[in-house]
């Protein structure tokens, strides 16, 4: 697949660490600034997407892989692309970093997932969002419920986990940014992301 034209931005990180937050803060401060920005998520708002979600519960393993690397490999075609030859900047929520860490939580090892995604093009930046598990411990306890990976996994090993994606696409060439939340409001968070692109 060809490299990306035009500026893709990822914002990952362990669930409840405040990706959501963070691209909603940081698209708005690039519209102050009169740019046109898409945002867009993973799993998608497709109708496979939507598959994807609701099938988290149900599926796991190779199968659950597959179908989110799927989604990914649409969501480049029909979403992401068409929005940077639009001149458009695009912000993701979740990438392949996602799959690289957290489907290892169904024991796929991270080569066999990389192989899955392998096709997919670097974004110009990928922002891993980082905090202490205490806070994002509390963050799980206040939801009323959690996802099947939630309920697999825990912050300190998603935290690990994304640590050991960052190491691995490091020497691939992948631009990366590590953003410390601890003690940041939202807005302080959104300004180290604008540092880091410069
Ligand atoms: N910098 C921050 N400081 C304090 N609270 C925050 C911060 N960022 C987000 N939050 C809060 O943390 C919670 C989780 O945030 P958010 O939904 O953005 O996380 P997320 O990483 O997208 O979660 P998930 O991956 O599980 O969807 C929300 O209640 C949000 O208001
Ligand atoms: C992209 C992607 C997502 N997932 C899982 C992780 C979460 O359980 C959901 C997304 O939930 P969110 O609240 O919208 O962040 O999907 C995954 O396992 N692998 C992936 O690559």
């Amino acid at each position: 697949m060809d490299g990306i034209r035009g500026l893709f931005i990822v914002v990952e990180g362990p669930n409840g660490v405040g990706k959501s937050t963070a691209v909603l803060g940081l698209a708005a401060r690039l519209r102050e600034r009169g740019l046109a920005v898409h945002t867009t998520t993973e799993p998608t708002d497709s109708p496979l997407g939507r598959l994807v979600r609701e099938g988290e519960d149900r599926w796991s393993g190779r199968a659950f892989a597959l179908a989110v690397a799927a989604d990914r490999t649409l969501h480049l075609d029909q979403e992401i692309r068409p929005a940077l030859a639009a001149g458009q900047i695009v912000i993701s929520d979740r990438y392949a970093q996602s799959s690289l860490a957290l489907q290892q939580l169904d024991g796929i090892p991270l080569g066999e997932l990389w192989h899955y995604n392998a096709h997919v093009p670097a974004p110009t930046l990928s922002c891993y969002l980082r905090d202490h598990p205490a806070v994002l411990e509390r963050r799980l306890r206040e939801r009323p419920r959690l996802s099947r990976l939630e309920r697999l996994g825990s912050p300190a090993r998603e935290l690990a986990l994304y640590d050991d994606v960052h190491r691995f696409l490091e020497p691939r060439g992948w631009p990366q940014a590590l953003i410390d939340c601890h003690d940041r409001d939202p807005d302080a968070v959104v300004t180290q992301i604008l540092r880091e692109l410069g």
